[in-house]
């Protein structure tokens, strides 16, 4: 089918990369030039390599972003980064409400809603990421739990455009496993329609990634469902070759 949103392909490194990785980074801007404009590009590496990695990609169109923040724009907060200190770095996204964040650290629908007002208030646009346990997709509970998610972490009065949506189920992190295409078909038709309850006119423009075991070898067949606008990737953006040949899968 014919997909009219530009793809976002963006890594999500997570608690990996050391100074020596940059080397990495500086392959993904330079395959990702390549790649051309057709498809966005973008790497999130741990806080620590922010900064130099916006300043390796400057000028190349790959973009950076955060993989978390705080919600203020600065204070009191031992160990936080606020959304300006992002920005000042040079990064355009930060990724908000990954499942790794809201289990572990027991993040809350409302303290990522206000993650979201905090980063669009920097000028940064938010990466919010939904899904489902194993336990609730099994007990059919996968739709009624995006919903919850969706209602319980945008912000009733910001835009949406420029917000981009990852359905990542918590079963397919890391584990090699995927939903089939019908399930992604129907959770992301699902978004899109929440959204469109609540923005009317605009859902139509905000990008729903799919992430959760995306590798070059599933990629082509992810990235060509219906709604599907690009892809959130964890393991395979560590390695430059993997994440450009994800980029290069997208249907455009
Ligand atoms: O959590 C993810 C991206 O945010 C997905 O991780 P994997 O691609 O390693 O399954």
């Amino acid at each position: 089918m014919t997909k009219t949103l530009r793809p976002l392909i963006a890594g999500n490194w997570k608690m990996n990369g050391l100074r020596k990785d940059l080397d990495e980074i500086a392959a993904i801007r330079d395959g990702g030039v390549k790649v051309g404009g057709a498809v966005e590009i973008v790497v999130c590496p741990p806080f620590t390599l922010l900064a130099a990695a916006a300043s390796l990609c400057e000028g190349s169109g790959i973009g950076i972003g955060g993989q978390d923040c705080h919600p203020e724009k600065k204070g009191a907060f031992t160990g936080d980064i606020a959304p300006p200190m992002l920005k000042d770095c040079g990064a355009t996204y930060v990724i908000l409400g990954h499942s790794e964040r809201r289990l572990i650290h027991g993040e809350s629908d409302a303290l990522i809603r206000d993650k979201i007002k905090g980063v669009q208030a920097a000028g940064l646009a938010a990466i919010l990421c939904v899904g489902e346990t194993a336990e609730q997709r099994s007990t059919g509970q996968a739709l009624a739990v995006v919903g919850e998610q969706l209602a319980g972490s945008i912000p009733r009065d910001v835009s949406i455009e420029g917000l981009v949506i990852a359905y990542e189920p918590v079963w397919a992190i890391g584990t090699g496993l995927t939903p089939t295409a019908e399930d992604i078909a129907e959770m992301h038709g699902f978004i899109r329609a929440k959204l469109e309850e609540s923005w009317p006119g605009k859902a139509a423009t905000v990008r729903l990634l799919y992430g959760g075991s995306v590798k070059p070898s599933n990629a082509a067949k992810l990235l060509a469902i219906a709604n599907v606008d690009g892809a959130l990737i964890g393991g395979a953006s560590l390695i430059a070759a993997d994440f450009l040949a994800i980029a290069a899968a997208c249907p455009v």
